[in-house]
């Protein structure tokens, strides 16, 4: 798998270098790569062993290391003569990168640094292609000075020949073995003994180590941690496109499929007839929308992020952590719970590999995990929140996405309840920021009863992470309103297509305002009356979705070899295309199996004789 898998990602990526050419020639934006890595992943459903090449070796290369690092090395990667990974998590250590083992000390005798993985536990795990694709990769490392700890450094380091691909001499490398899904990928293991490598192998684009040892400090150490940012900001894209790839599915699978009438005496309807087979789909199609549409607005501040860090203009940082940290989270926790829910909404035909739904789930579910644990992030995020709120309590400006907590810090009460959606997206929020000042007030206490942040973090945990995900909730619900209701390109649409997104914008809206209806009631007086009206209103809604269904994820343009499912082609010949799979399997080549005479006919046969000797 993992060698048809190099095959097709190779093949791939001699495609997007042309487009690339035809479209950006010689231009380093990286934007058509990704684009090209998002093909080549969606045509290789066991994952693309380039990818941790593409999105990150490339990018530490660009941005961590100096021009003339670039120049040595990262022109090459660029130009695939050598392919990386980014071995930064170990068999130890994920998470508290400040614990990380591999260490790397500086031997000013040689101008080297001599690299280590002391222990079993300190060997790198987990990175992409790492096992068999990569001869290089950018290696992260604790930096020792005179055996004094300077903190993470990485270092691009040569792993295997470029002619033999033979590991060279203190390298022990290899794959870690079958995972969940991504079989194609080769994660691998990464051993180092007493491997040196020149002073600058060291990436220097922000901390440097001079000839002498003497060791020049990072004016920002997160800049180092950017390339987690940029995937985050990708994992945001590539989720969402797993969810709408299953809801494609679902939802074309849905209008084929018919099954129990719904008045007695009448044909079987289609499935998405049902008003609970629409609530498992429709949704699911729409936070396919809104997530795309969230992921293309902190792509866009990815990059102007970038663009300032490149002038070492490091102020945006903060608020782009705390983005790519919360649609990160936000879209692979609910693509991965979608993804399954759409699953499910295909009954029996969904278990079948042939609907490929599976091994969609399988690619989307990793991303809870890589590139920053979904609850660790969530306290990154809840951390975060308690500073700003320390910055409202302080009467000063929060950053731009986080500026709805100062407006709702003033109210004192929550307005006249109205069911707009203005008001609904004002009781997400205010929500949010009544949890952030409960979390704030149970952080405060413990940090004022002398516990450390840390500790203060962690038994604040729970609240903090509500205060997190409801952050989230308003940033995306915020984001897919103003897209929808103060759009300049508003105008442009036709009044059809307008309406759609406005039934998209009431669905997104009702679903999250019942998803946090506890955290809403904790806070706002809502009378039943008034819920039991959003729930006429979201089974109104559904019904007017119902007909746009189809043309909605149609619009997604997904080509049947991207989708790889018999339940979502095209032309909807979904039991001939299931019956073509099943009779294809290995068990039908033959009418009688080999295990009948092996095993199946013996083991028959002594029960029927201890059942003849029983009646004796
Ligand atoms: C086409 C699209 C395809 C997309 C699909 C991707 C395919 C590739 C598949 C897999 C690739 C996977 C790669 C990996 O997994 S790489 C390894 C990823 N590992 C992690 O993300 C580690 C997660 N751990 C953390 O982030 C740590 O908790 C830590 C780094 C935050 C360090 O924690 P700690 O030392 O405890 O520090 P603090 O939490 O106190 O933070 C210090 C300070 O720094 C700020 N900060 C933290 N992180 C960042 C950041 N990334 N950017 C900017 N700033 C950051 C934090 O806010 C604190 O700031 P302060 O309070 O103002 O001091
Ligand atoms: C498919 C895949 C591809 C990957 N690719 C790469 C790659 O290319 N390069 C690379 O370097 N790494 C890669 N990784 C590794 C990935 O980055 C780590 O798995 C991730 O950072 C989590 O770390 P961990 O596995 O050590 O889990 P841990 O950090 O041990 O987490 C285990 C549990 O402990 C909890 N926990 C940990 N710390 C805290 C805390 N402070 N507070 C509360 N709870 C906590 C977590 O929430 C989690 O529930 C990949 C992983 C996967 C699954």
């Amino acid at each position: 798998m993992a060698s048809m898998s190099v095959k097709h990602a190779i093949a791939a990526a001699k495609k997007l270098r042309s487009l690339q050419e035809r479209f950006n020639p010689g231009g380093s934006d990286i934007y058509p790569a990704l684009m090209g890595d998002e093909a080549i992943t969606a045509l290789i459903p066991s994952g693309n062993p380039l990818s941790v090449h593409i999105l990150m070796f490339t990018r530490a290369l660009r941005e961590q290391g100096t021009d003339e690092q670039y120049e040595k090395f990262g022109r090459r990667a660029d130009n695939n003569e050598i392919i990386g990974t980014f071995a930064q998590t170990e068999l130890g250590h994920g998470t508290y990168l400040r614990g990380l083992e591999a260490r790397a000390d500086y031997d000013r005798g040689t101008e080297e640094f001599v690299l280590n993985t002391p222990k079993l536990s300190s060997y790198k795990w987990w990175p992409g292609g790492l096992g068999q694709t990569c001869n290089y990769c950018i290696f992260v490392a604790q930096l020792y000075i005179d055996n004094e700890a300077k903190g993470m450094a990485m270092f691009v380091v040569q792993i295997r020949d470029e002619e033999t691909h033979m590991p060279l001499p203190g390298v022990h490398v290899g794959e870690i073995g079958k995972k969940m899904g991504l079989n194609g990928v080769n994660n691998g293991f990464l051993g180092l003994k007493d491997y040196r490598v020149p002073r600058l192998n060291m990436l220097m684009r922000h901390q440097q180590v001079l000839p002498d040892g003497r060791f020049v400090k990072s004016p920002v150490s997160q800049v180092s941690y950017f390339p987690m940012v940029f995937v985050r900001c990708m994992v945001a894209r590539q989720n969402s496109n797993y969810l709408a790839q299953a809801a494609t599915i679902a939802t074309r699978y849905s209008v084929i499929r018919r099954q129990s009438p719904i008045e007695e005496g009448q044909p079987e309807p289609k499935i998405l007839e049902h008003l609970t087979q629409q609530m498992k789909v429709i949704p699911e199609i729409v936070t396919a929308v809104v997530y795309r549409l969230a992921a293309a607005n902190l792509q866009n501040m990815y990059n102007e992020t970038a663009e300032a860090v490149y002038r070492k203009d490091f102020s945006r940082l903060p608020e782009l952590h705390a983005l790519a940290c919360i649609l990160k989270v936000a879209t692979s926790y609910d693509s991965t719970y979608g993804i399954e829910r759409l699953r499910q909404a295909c009954g029996g035909h969904g278990y079948l590999t042939a609907g490929n739904l599976g091994n969609i789930f399988a690619m989307a579910a990793p991303a809870c995990t890589y590139e920053g644990e979904n609850s660790v992030l969530y306290l990154q995020v809840g951390k975060i929140l308690m500073k700003n709120w320390s910055q409202v309590l302080a009467g000063r400006e929060l950053m731009p996405s986080m500026a709805y907590i100062s407006e709702c810090s003033k109210m004192t009460s929550f307005p006249q309840w109205t069911g707009s959606w203005e008001c609904l997206l004002k009781a997400i929020q205010y929500a949010c920021v009544g949890s952030i000042r409960l979390a704030f007030q149970s952080y405060n206490a413990r940090v004022q009863s002398a516990q450390s942040q840390t500790a203060a973090v962690n038994y604040s945990g729970l609240e903090l992470t509500k205060a997190a995900e409801l952050h989230g909730r308003s940033y995306v619900a915020g984001n897919f309103y103003q897209q929808i209701v103060n759009s300049p390109n508003k105008h442009q649409r036709s009044p059809q297509f307008q309406k759609v997104l406005e039934n998209m914008l009431e669905l997104h809206l009702i679903q999250i305002f019942f998803r946090h209806l506890g955290d809403i009631l904790r806070f706002i007086r809502i009378t039943e009356d008034e819920i039991s009206a959003l729930q006429r209103r979201l089974e109104e809604v559904l019904k007017e979705l119902r007909p746009d269904a189809v043309a909605i994820t149609d619009a997604f343009d997904f080509n049947d070899k991207i989708l790889s499912s018999a339940l979502g082609c095209y032309d909807g010949n979904v039991y001939e295309r299931l019956f073509e799979a099943a009779l294809k399997h290995p068990l039908n080549r033959k009418s009688v199996p080999d295990f009948f005479e092996a095993h199946l006919k013996p083991f028959m046969k002594e029960n029927a004789d201890n059942a003849k000797k029983s009646k004796l």
